[in-house]
């Protein structure tokens, strides 16, 4: 790509107050990982949206948990992952290229990613959208700084999961191919052992709807997936040190399967009392 998409990319944040940089006072609010579930405008005194990232291994449920949040509290989901998906499903010109690279386990160039996520912003201002929780993105050094350069992140989420149940329950997910709706297929029952504690995480079976429409993703093969493993650990893992020096990484161990972990995680938010929580979660 001949033009390196940074400025489009500050201008289309520029152009929409979704992601203005906030005051010195401003980011101090947000400095503390768990004292900053809900950020305030330092201007206003009112809550203003979340701007939120979530990091964590393939397979780790950063789209799931991420989504409930996301209902939570208002604010646009959007994850890289599914924007490349929707690339490679249209006939465009990327699209063989993109095949290429996310059928062989590795990253997509930052640029072209920041390319695809500028047009997705320009389409939240357009509805309207304030706040966000990234899904897949700054994946790399490089792209938390570029993002670092055009807005404030609250907070930052780091999922954690063994790696055998990274493995299964990357094996085991399903799309519906009609309603996009995430599942996984896979039981995973871990024994507890040497002090750690045994990990039960049941399937999340779609509804019988879905059930003849399931589809596997192309990359969610053992080889593909074992890959992307090895590239989440040198050129990822480094983004979780980047946000852990600026005192914005949140650790947060899934214990278990979806109710016990979004209890747990709402906790560590400090969003036990959050008066939605209960819809958001159906
Ligand atoms: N921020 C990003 N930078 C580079 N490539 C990305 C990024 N986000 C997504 N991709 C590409 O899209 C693929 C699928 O992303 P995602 O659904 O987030 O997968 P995962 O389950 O591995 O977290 C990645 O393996 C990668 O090829």
């Amino acid at each position: 790509m001949a033009v390196f998409s940074r400025l489009m990319w500050r201008r289309a944040a520029s152009a929409r107050n979704f992601c203005t940089k906030s005051t010195t006072a401003d980011r101090h609010l947000v400095s503390s990982p768990l004292s900053s579930a809900l950020p305030v405008d330092n201007n206003t005194g009112k809550g203003r949206n979340v701007q939120w990232v979530f990091l964590g291994c393939p397979g780790v449920g950063k789209g799931t948990y991420a989504a409930r949040l996301s209902k939570l509290l208002g604010v646009p989901h959007i994850a890289t992952g599914d924007l490349v998906r929707h690339e490679l499903s249209s006939s465009g010109p990327l699209s063989s290229q993109l095949a290429e690279i996310v059928n062989q386990g590795q990253l997509i160039s930052d640029e072209i990613i920041i390319d695809l996520l500028s047009k997705r912003l320009q389409e939240a201002h357009t509805k309207g959208e304030t706040g966000f929780i990234l899904d897949g993105f700054p994946r790399t050094v490089r792209q938390a700084e570029i993002l670092e350069g055009v807005t404030d992140i609250d907070l930052v989420i780091n999922l954690k999961l063994r790696e055998e149940a990274l493995i299964a329950k990357c094996l085991g997910r399903r799309i519906c191919s009609e309603c996009n709706g995430n599942y996984n297929v896979a039981c995973i029952d871990i024994k507890g052992e040497d002090g750690t504690p045994r990990m039960y995480m049941p399937p999340l079976l779609p509804p019988p709807q879905c059930e003849s429409k399931l589809i596997t993703r192309s990359d969610d093969n053992e080889e593909v997936v074992k890959e992307r493993l090895r590239v989440y650990s040198e050129l990822s893992r480094p983004v979780e040190d980047f946000y852990r020096l600026r005192g914005k990484l949140l650790e947060f161990d899934l214990p278990g399967g979806i109710p016990e972990s979004w209890t747990k995680l709402l906790h560590a938010l400090n969003l036990d009392d959050h008066e939605d929580k209960r819809t958001a979660a159906a």
